[in-house]
This record gives C-alpha cells, structure tokens and sequence, in this order.
C-alpha cells in the first residue's frame, strides 16, 4: 500500500481501513489519524505504539478489555472478528480437546478474577502448549508488570495486522 496513498485517505477511510489493528479499538486510528503525513508503514505502527503508552492504566486496561478470551466464549460461538478468528485458529486453539477447554476457561477465569483484565497474548506468534504455559505463568505476576506486558503483546499483534493489510492490498493489486 503506498504511504501517499494512505497520506491522503479520508478519516472515514483510515478508520475503515487501519479500525482492526488493535482488537475493538477504532479510537486509536481514529486518533492517529491526525498524525499523517506518515513517512511509512513503520511510522503509523510508532504513533499508534505512542498513544497506547501515552494512556493512563485505565485506558490500557481498557484496551486488554476489549480483548476475546483465547478459546472462550466467542470462540466457541463463532462470534470472533475476523482477525481473531484468524490467529486463534493459527495457534490450534480451535482443535483444543474438552480437557485443554476446560484448562483454558479455568485459567483465563482466574486470572480475568485477579487482574480485572483478560489475558492477551500474540496468538500468531505462540501455539498452544505455549499459550498453556505462559497463562499459568504469567497469572503469578504482579498487576502493573502484567498490564505492561500485555500491552506488549498487544503491540505484536497491532504490528502482524497492520503487515497484514499491506501485504493483502499489494496481493490485491498483483
Ligand atoms: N486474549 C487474546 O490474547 N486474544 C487474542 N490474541 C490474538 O492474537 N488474537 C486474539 O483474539
């Protein structure tokens, strides 16, 4: 997708376009938005990095809200935005058996129960056992060190979405 191109989308567009990159967090494109012109894809990926770190704890925690449970409820329902659909199929957790199920409903109930926030992790980068390991982990960790590295997860996966759109738009165009 070429920077002059996106330089010169519409807000309208933008959002329709970048809305995704953060899971149910349109504001945040919304926002960056007035940061064009962009030097490149990079630049967009800094400014949205920026606003998420200039939030206080709430808003961060706002964001991880915004967040479905890796193999929970909308999984199972088949209610997960695309995207999601996408990475938690990509990690097998759409081929969990009843036990690894049950396993992650228990865990991400605890720890929703301990942090008020669910746990996220970058579903393209982990497969399952991993997943496994670092949600009873992570569970033990103080509040604010696991918001952080939440939101560090968060990133990693604003940063694949963001490839994503580029990479399916220049696909689109060959
Ligand atoms: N709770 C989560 O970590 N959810 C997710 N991580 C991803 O990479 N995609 C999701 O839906």
């Amino acid at each position: 997708m070429d920077i002059n191109v996106v330089n010169s989308l519409t807000y309208e567009d933008f959002v329709k376009i970048f809305g995704s990159v953060v899971e149910k967090c349109p504001l945040i494109s919304a926002a960056v938005w007035s940061r064009r012109p962009f030097k490149d894809l990079a630049d967009i990926e800094t400014h949205i990095t920026e606003f998420i770190h200039s939030l206080p704890d709430s808003g961060k925690e706002g964001i991880l809200r915004c967040h479905p449970d890796l193999a929970g409820r909308d999984l199972q329902s088949g209610t997960l935005t695309r995207e999601s659909q996408e990475e938690q199929s990509q990690a097998g957790m759409d081929t969990l058996d009843s036990a690894e199920i049950r396993r992650m409903y228990r865990l991400n109930a605890q720890y929703k129960e301990r942090f008020g926030f669910p746990f996220v992790i970058c579903a393209r980068l982990n497969k399952k056992a991993e997943i496994l390991q670092q949600l009873s982990e992570r569970i033990m960790n103080d509040r604010a060190a696991e918001r952080e590295g939440a939101i560090e997860e968060v990133k990693k996966i604003c940063s694949l979405r963001l490839r994503n759109i580029v990479l399916s738009d220049i696909q689109t165009k060959l």
